[in-house]
């Protein structure tokens, strides 16, 4: 039986692509997410995205695998998951009064018996600009301890995370981590049969 499996831990990804109603199992990838820092932020988030999915894959025989990887530029740096408390204030001052951009990369791996496997992957930006922001308003988000798991210090959808954005460019959802509406695009050309399937 076909199936579509999701290489991400995030849940974020998973109720994004929980919205387009169709079954999916979860498989975390155990990749380690490492890149050169020389490549462009396009091609980082393609390439961890697309090693997610080629390592959950592995334990797979008839399915359609989707791992994803999202990462924060500003000034042509790369901002990560913060280390600490303090890390994460600091990013997001850096990140107040300007406009940074939100890439998330997304690979599928097809794999069907007794076919060669195909992959497909793809990127999206966000632009995301931040309103001025105000250190207790950061230091209240800080302590809430959201900000630890996301790429650039902050959850557009999260609560006081959201305050702190004044304007976006793009799709919502990529910025969350997962661009839904380019996804169904690729999915219609590249994998039609996983949407029928599951009518
Ligand atoms: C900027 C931003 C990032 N994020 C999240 C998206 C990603 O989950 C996370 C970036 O880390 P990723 O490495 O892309 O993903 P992950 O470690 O959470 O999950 P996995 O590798 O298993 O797929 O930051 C938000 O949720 N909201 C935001 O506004």
């Amino acid at each position: 039986m076909k199936t579509i499996v999701l290489a991400s831990g995030s849940p974020r990804r998973k109720k994004l692509l929980d919205q387009l109603q169709i079954p999916f199992k979860v498989k975390i990838s155990t990749v380690e997410e490492q890149y050169d820092d020389a490549l462009a932020p396009a091609d980082i988030v393609q390439m961890l995205a697309s090693r997610k999915a080629e390592d959950v894959a592995q334990t797979f025989e008839d399915a359609l695998i989707i791992g994803a990887d999202t990462i924060v530029v500003f000034r042509e740096t790369i901002l990560e998951k913060p280390c600490s408390s303090e890390a994460a204030r600091q990013m997001l001052m850096q990140l107040s009064e300007d406009t940074h951009s939100v890439v998330t990369g997304v690979s599928l791996y097809k794999k069907a018996p007794g076919k060669k496997s195909r992959i497909h992957t793809f990127f999206e930006e966000t632009k995301v600009t931040f309103g001025n922001l105000n250190a207790d308003d950061v230091q209240r988000y800080v302590a809430s301890g959201s900000p630890m798991d996301k790429a650039g210090a902050y959850g557009i959808q999260d609560n006081y995370g959201s305050i702190f954005v004044k304007r976006i460019e793009g799709d919502y959802n990529t910025v969350v981590g997962f661009p839904l509406y380019a996804f169904y695009q690729v999915m219609q050309d590249f994998a039609p049969e996983y949407l029928t399937a599951q009518k």
